[in-house]
């Protein structure tokens, strides 16, 4: 099948193409769900350093990367194959280093620079966010994200698909949607991997009959995604099954209720695989998650859905990613 292509979209002289910039932001993200940004402002030189420090937080022992292990109640820190996937019913073939501005870093001794580049890196990625509006009031976004406000729970997450053999079968990731507002996904040149699901017509119940197109990877674009927190998740049959823990299904039900953009954009399927046969290298990637601050309230402009706290919604959507109650854990 022909590769579906994502559209291409320059933020260059952002102050005076506003407008023009604005208009295809949003046409991307209602018709295709994803889109990639160019002439964003952040140097292959700064991605590449950001790259530089996850690699070398990812090489070292575990029991070192285990000082800040992931804790399931705040979703931060580090996990290593511990991501089990509705979709597929297995672990994800990664490890991950899940990051809040105020929650636990792994440090400069063991990582020389990390926090230096990383703080700068996330501030860098809160604005290029700033820039995509997506329809709603001007700074409305801007103000439910606004990482300064120590309630902020944007995350970035830093990814490590270790190298494959032959791996039919298994998952780099499986297939999912974000649990946040909006995704910015920075890749790295030859280490593709990554699988997207387009258009407003996908997305049926739980990816099953959708089709992936792959999309190369490139260090310097970034791949965006509209994630839940905007759009409706529709629980499946499959989902239901799959989850055994009462209060999983109890979530995939109220997840129904959520929709901060009263339908009008669609967070989409996407999954990594690695080769079935043959050798895969290993990928690196970089994921910031716009998951706006804990007081905001999420109802969209025309009240399709009733409120919800962003604090509620969050406690919900990582009891599913993890299999962990927030709460009570
Ligand atoms: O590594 C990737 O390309 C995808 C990561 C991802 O989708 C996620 O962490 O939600
Ligand atoms: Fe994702």
């Amino acid at each position: 099948m022909a590769q579906k292509q994502i559209p291409v979209i320059s933020l260059k002289s952002f102050d005076r193409r506003k407008e023009e910039i604005t208009k295809q932001l949003l046409e991307a993200a209602e018709v295709t769900g994803f889109f990639t940004l160019v002439d964003h402002g952040i140097t292959i030189d700064e991605i590449e350093a950001q790259f530089q420090v996850a690699q070398n937080f990812f090489s070292l022992p575990a029991k070192v990367k285990e000082k800040v292990r992931h804790n399931p109640r705040t979703n931060n820190g580090w996990e290593y194959k511990a991501q089990l996937r509705p979709s597929t019913g297995a672990y994800d073939q990664k490890e991950s280093l899940w990051l809040m501005r105020n929650s636990q870093w792994p440090s400069d001794q063991d990582v020389p620079n990390f926090r230096g580049t990383t703080a700068r890196f996330m501030a860098k990625c809160a604005s290029i966010s700033d820039q995509v509006s997506l329809g709603f009031d001007e700074d409305y976004l801007v103000t439910a994200n606004d990482p300064t406000q120590p309630d902020c729970i944007s995350q970035l997450r830093l990814l490590h698909y270790p190298a494959a053999d032959n791996a039919s079968g298994t998952w780099r990731a499986g297939a999912h949607t974000d649990i946040g507002c909006l995704t910015l996904l920075f890749q790295r040149d030859k280490q593709d991997g990554l699988e997207i699901c387009t258009g407003r017509e996908s997305h049926t119940g739980f990816d099953v009959g959708d089709s992936f197109t792959p999309i190369p990877a490139h260090t310097g674009p970034i791949v965006v995604n509209i994630g839940d927190m905007l759009s409706t998740k529709k629980p499946s049959l499959v989902m239901l099954f799959l989850s055994t823990k009462r209060s999983q299904r109890t979530d995939c039900y109220r997840i129904l209720t959520v929709a901060w953009s009263d339908d009008r954009l669609k967070s989409n399927f996407h999954r990594v695989r690695a080769r079935e046969i043959g050798y895969s290298p290993p990928r690196y990637s970089i994921a910031y998650f716009n998951q706006a601050r804990r007081g905001f309230i999420v109802q969209g402009p025309r009240k399709k859905y009733p409120p919800v706290t962003v604090d509620e919604y969050f406690k919900q959507a990582i009891e599913r990613n993890f299999g962990q109650d927030p709460v009570k854990s």
